[in-house]
């Protein structure tokens, strides 16, 4: 596989703030990468030094073998941001065919409106459609001039789950018709339902970098809360991964393991008192302090155990 985009030891502060910090990365043609990590982790910063809106304040990124300023690579590749401001009297079919005339084999209208579900809407308004509507018209955008890789910067967003299921198949399909994807996100439900390749950022570095099931394994810890006297004993059960105390009393406390029902055999078999027990899936950021706060290092994410992936949704 050739690379289509490089990043080669790259730095990008804003101020004070590191938001890009010496990550080297690969994007290879024909790959479907997702790019996870909470809030601030500088998964939008590095989007844009691909997309060429930025520059590295030190280390290089090249894009289709050209800098990400040059219009010819540009050309080839489909972006859609955060927001997206769409010309509110243009109708949406209108806003296809506009930005279409941009490339040199564009998509057909109708057909890309197919795929994202929008042919109903092809008449209507930019401006009186819904968030939802809007965003599946933005992703479908990004697809309109055949692009090589197409970067999309949490697609869904703002859509309930029959939205976000209609992009994620729209999605797959422009990737098996040859488009490179690199797609960022909070959630890991999303992240698993369209990437192969994982890359994990957290504090501008990226921490993991690996298979979908590999990264699934890691990151997939549950969280066991309840009622205890004995806060102590329950916290060194075996399997417990992470242990936070909750009230003044500390008689609440919030448990993380990766395999929940056997730290609750445990705790059962172990006779010490607790009620009030509910299990949950982790959040990602429960996940990520669990895995990143006793040992900073990059060996973190990498030694912690696997076990079967999550079906249920994880929020934010
Ligand atoms: N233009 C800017 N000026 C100053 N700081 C910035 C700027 N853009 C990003 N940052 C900072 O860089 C860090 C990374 O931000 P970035 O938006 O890349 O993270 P993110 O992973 O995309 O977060 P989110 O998931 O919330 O969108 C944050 O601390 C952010 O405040």
């Amino acid at each position: 596989m050739s690379a289509l985009a490089q990043l080669d030891r790259v730095t990008r502060r804003f101020g004070d703030v590191v938001a890009v910090d010496d990550v080297t990365l690969t994007i290879e043609a024909g790959s479907m990468v997702g790019l996870l990590g909470p809030n601030g982790a500088g998964k939008t910063s590095l989007i844009s030094l691909i997309n060429g809106l930025r520059r590295p304040t030190s280390g290089t990124v090249s894009l289709l073998g050209r800098s990400p300023q040059d219009v010819r690579s540009r050309q080839r590749l489909g972006s859609t941001p955060q927001e997206t401001a769409l010309p509110p009297t243009l109708r949406v079919g209108e806003v296809i065919d506009f930005v279409g005339r941009h490339f040199d084999t564009p998509q057909a209208t109708e057909a890309l409106a197919e795929e994202f579900g929008l042919t109903a809407l092809l008449k209507r308004q930019t401006g009186a459609l819904s968030g939802g509507q809007k965003r599946r018209l933005s992703v479908a955008l990004a697809f309109v001039g055949r692009p090589q890789l197409v970067l999309l910067d949490e697609p869904t967003t703002g859509l309930d789950i029959d939205g976000r299921h209609t992009l994620w198949d729209a999605v797959r399909r422009q990737h098996e018709s040859g488009a490179t994807i690199v797609v960022t996100s909070h959630y890991l439900e999303e992240i698993e339902a369209l990437a192969e390749r994982v890359v994990v950022m957290e504090g501008g570095r990226v921490i993991a970098d690996d298979s979908l099931q590999a990264i699934v394994g890691k990151v997939g810890v549950r969280q066991i809360r309840l009622r205890t006297p004995d806060v102590a004993a329950v916290s060194a059960l075996p399997g417990v991964v992470r242990a936070d105390s909750e009230g003044a009393d500390a008689a609440g406390l919030v448990l993380y393991a990766a395999d929940s029902d056997q730290l609750i055999r445990e705790l059962v078999n172990s006779g010490l008192r607790f009620s009030d027990l509910a299990v949950r899936g982790a959040t990602l950021e429960e996940a990520f302090l669990t895995l990143t706060d006793s040992d900073r290092s990059h060996s973190t994410l990498a030694s912690a155990p696997l076990h079967a992936p999550q079906t249920e949704e994880v929020s934010r």
